[in-house]
């Protein structure tokens, strides 16, 4: 016996009668229903595997309306349903027309029974293969929905971020090709995900791929597909990122990273807007926006012919330049706030804020991370304390980077005024400096207790 769940709807009696009698053999459950009105309600307590219909409900007719209505209120309440229509001999054309209109398939009656079972059969491989389907996308939906999550919000009121957030406006609008260009950590896979939520394909799925993390071998078959057999771990048929991003969007991350090779055949899908598989000649057309970034010095990289120009030329539509922390440092007591309460909220801690010294050191610093190293600066500090407000001293940044950043000479001390207060200042600069930013061997040297070290450093803003 099989598993299956099957309905059949027909006004004749007899018709109801020799379908259970012969399906119930072979199937776990039948139900039979005289009145194609209870289909709501059935539907809304049942989910079948295969619905067979009647197209003529009312004796003498044989136009078929009345299943036409049916079909369609049955696929309105279960768009996955699979309904097999029931004909009388010579609706042949009816039937076909019903195939287009969504059923899945139908049989003549007066029906053989083999047949009949031949076709709820391989119905009800079809329904379960299209669950699974709406299975799997309802996954994905989900995954971009958590994934996205985490790339809502854009923190920044600084010019260069006002600027950009219109840039973004008027460019999701259009389809144009998208280059960002900004140091690593700056934001640049948040800004393509919001060119893309805010397009008009932002229903569609968004595919980030890391070109970065490509090797030569795997570029193709994993931005074009493959077919089984086409090298040897190829097992079976698989749509590579441009095919599942088509009618989305594709984020490829890292351009400034590909072979001239690799350069070459990226080219040539950007221009045909078409893939061929590896292992296959059969061109499949692909509608996807494209967006890319780089950390990278592209216009550099042409010059050195390390970067095909016609490349460059065909993915910098539009460019936008993403700033460095260090050039927005009024975004920085934003970010720093916005981070604070996201990992006081996850590690269920009680801070509240930030004191000003230690604004202001994060304010100094130079930020070659950007925000990401930000954002896990505030992880650490959230992590490893305790109380109310976050201290300078409970901020792991590095302090020698500050004093790099601010010019400082790394040998030699010049003392040009000899307040003590000043040569003080000096003095804990240089020791710093020589201990890399290590409060404790720097406080061992000067004689002083880690936490006096820390009171002059907040006293002299270090
Ligand atoms: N303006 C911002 N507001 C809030 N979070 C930000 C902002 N900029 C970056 N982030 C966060 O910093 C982290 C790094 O951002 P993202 O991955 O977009 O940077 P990226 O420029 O693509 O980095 P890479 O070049 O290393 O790939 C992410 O967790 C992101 O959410």
């Amino acid at each position: 016996m099989l598993q299956g769940k099957i309905l059949v709807i027909d006004d004749d009696v007899d018709v109801l009668d020799a379908a259970k009698l012969y399906l119930k053999r072979h199937l776990a459950k039948v139900d039979t229903e005289t009145d194609p009105q209870v289909l709501p309600d059935l539907l809304h307590n049942e989910s079948y595997d295969v619905i067979l219909l009647d197209m003529n409900f009312t004796k003498d007719v044989s136009s078929g309306k009345e299943g036409f209505y049916w079909l369609d209120q049955i696929l309105k309440l279960d768009p996955s349903a699979v309904v097999v229509l029931i004909t009388a001999y010579g609706d042949v054309e009816l039937a076909v027309k019903a195939i287009k209109e969504g059923a899945t398939d139908f049989v003549v009656k007066p029906w053989e029974n083999k047949k009949l079972l031949a076709t709820v059969l391989s119905s009800m491989k079809l329904r379960a293969s299209r669950l699974e389907s709406e299975k799997l996308r309802s996954w994905q939906k989900q995954v971009s929905a958590d994934m996205d999550y985490h790339y809502q919000a854009i923190i920044g009121q600084s010019a260069p971020m006002l600027q950009l957030y219109e840039t973004i406006r008027q460019v999701a609008r259009t389809d144009a090709n998208v280059l960002i260009l900004g140091e690593n950590g700056t934001g640049k896979e948040l800004i393509a995900r919001a060119i893309h939520r805010n397009s008009q394909r932002s229903e569609a799925v968004f595919v980030n791929v890391d070109l970065g993390a490509l090797s030569e071998n795997l570029f193709e078959s994993e931005l074009f597909g493959h077919v089984k057999g086409a090298f040897t771990d190829a097992k079976e048929d698989r749509p590579g990122r441009f095919e599942i991003a088509s009618g989305g969007s594709i984020f490829l991350d890292e351009i400034g990273n590909l072979s001239i090779s690799m350069q070459a055949k990226l080219l040539s899908v950007l221009q045909s807007k078409n893939v061929v598989r590896v292992g296959s000649n059969k061109t499949i057309p692909v509608d996807v926006r494209q967006i890319f970034a780089t950390n990278m010095d592209l216009y550099q990289m042409v010059k050195e012919k390390s970067f095909r120009q016609d490349l460059l030329y065909r993915i910098n539509t539009i460019e936008i330049h993403v700033p460095p922390l260090r050039e927005r440092v009024e975004d920085i007591p934003l970010l720093a706030e916005y981070f604070l309460q996201q990992y006081v909220k996850k590690y269920q801690k009680n801070i509240r804020s930030l004191s000003e010294p230690a604004l202001k050191r994060m304010q100094k610093y130079p930020w070659p991370g950007n925000v990401r190293e930000l954002q896990h600066v505030m992880e650490r500090a959230v992590i490893m304390n305790k109380g109310y407000t976050l201290q300078a001293e409970d901020l792991f940044i590095n302090v020698r980077q500050t004093y790099e950043a601010e010019g400082q000479d790394k040998e030699s001390v010049v003392i040009s005024n000899f307040n003590l207060e000043h040569v003080e200042k000096i003095m804990i600069q240089k020791i710093l400096r020589k201990y890399h930013g290590s409060v404790t061997q720097a406080a061992r040297e000067l004689g002083l207790t880690r936490t006096s070290l820390y009171r002059r450093m907040e006293k002299y803003d270090l």
